[in-house]
């Protein structure tokens, strides 16, 4: 496939971003999607051939959306000059390290993150837990993909864990390294979809990344190629084309991202216990020796386990800006 034949629904264009625009906005802008940022200068790409455009919105406050990669903007016809940002689906994003009151902008638009994790003595159901938080937080739809299974004696075994941490939960195992193997992952990376991917160091996040895109990546090396800044500046986030038609969202950041950045994916990861600890009697309730703790009595019940109640807590404690303890007894 040529760029210069790409469509917006290549793109990942659809009737989320179309609603948003007027008709009057239709005669004079067009969208096109964010898939790089440099410095200075975002690559766009539309209908047709990429762009490369100013960031900068005329008349945009900082509190106001600025583009990040993934984004929909619509750009003037005439000058291709960045009119506004359309509504974002979903966002990555983290609190910035320096001034903890602005979030940094990740990644936004992303159909599926797939949190990768491997089927060796790396595999943890706490640090799973913690990645899914990040994707609710976002309210990007996750797919735990299990690699090495090649080197895992009973890879279902890890399956099962994962699907035991939440019902209907999904879950594809790969190796990683194998085209063939990864066909398994081909339904979610079709045209116009897009992914980013999550896991900790070594999981084999590049070995995916390497056998999904394929050998040529035509779509990337275009947008380097219609960029002026050229092919060695410093690009700090970037979205390829995959070899199944849709885009990866591969970006330093979104392999940074903490936990500290997640605060209502906890309410939705650990609903359970959300939902039991309003039936404490005390509305602040630590769920430690308190009397008539809801969450304890589920736990003497064995209806919500113990390890999960570690888990939850810790990852609570961790989370110290929004408490997820329930506030308010109605
Ligand atoms: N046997 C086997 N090895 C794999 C598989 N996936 C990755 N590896 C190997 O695991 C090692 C780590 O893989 P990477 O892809 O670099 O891991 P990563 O998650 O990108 O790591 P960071 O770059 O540190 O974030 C490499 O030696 C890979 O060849 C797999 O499915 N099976
Ligand atoms: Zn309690």
């Amino acid at each position: 496939m040529n760029v210069v034949d790409t469509t917006l629904e290549m793109v990942g264009w659809n009737s989320f971003f179309s609603d948003q625009v007027s008709a009057f906005e239709a005669v004079q802008c067009r969208p096109v999607r964010v898939m790089a940022v440099h410095r200075g200068k975002i690559a766009v790409l539309g209908e047709g051939e990429p762009l490369s455009v100013t960031p900068y919105i005329a008349g945009a406050s900082p509190s106001d959306d600025h583009p990040t990669v993934g984004d929909w903007l619509l750009i003037d016809r005439a000058t291709a000059e960045p009119l506004r940002v359309l509504t974002r689906k979903n966002l990555f994003k983290r609190r910035a390290p320096v001034d903890r009151q602005r979030d940094q902008m990740i990644a936004a638009n992303i159909d599926t993150v797939f949190i990768v994790a491997s089927c060796n003595q790396d595999f943890s159901v706490a640090r799973l837990e913690r990645y899914l938080v990040l994707a609710r937080e976002a309210r990007v739809s996750p797919v735990v993909v299990l690699t090495k299974t090649d080197l895992a004696a009973n890879p279902s075994d890890y399956a099962a864990a994962v699907r035991a941490i939440e019902p209907g939960l999904r879950v594809e195992m790969v190796d990683g390294r194998d085209a063939v193997d990864a066909v398994r992952l081909a339904s979610y990376c079709g045209l116009g979809q897009t992914v980013a991917l999550l896991g900790s160091s070594g999981v084999g996040k590049s070995t995916l990344v390497n056998t999904l895109l394929g050998s040529e990546n035509i779509a990337t090396q275009a947008i380097r190629a219609g960029d002026d800044t050229g092919r060695h500046t410093t690009t700090v986030r970037e979205m390829h084309r995959l070899a199944y038609g849709g885009w990866l969202l591969d970006t330093p950041g979104m392999r940074e991202l903490q936990l500290s950045d997640a605060s209502g994916g906890i309410a939705e990861v650990f609903d359970d216990f959300i939902l039991t600890a309003e039936r404490c009697r005390f509305a602040d309730c630590r769920h430690g020796s308190e009397p008539d703790c809801a969450v304890q009595t589920a736990i003497a019940n064995g209806i919500l386990t113990d390890d999960r109640f570690s888990r939850w807590q810790r990852l609570a404690r961790e989370d110290i800006v929004t408490p997820v303890y329930p506030r308010r007894r109605r």
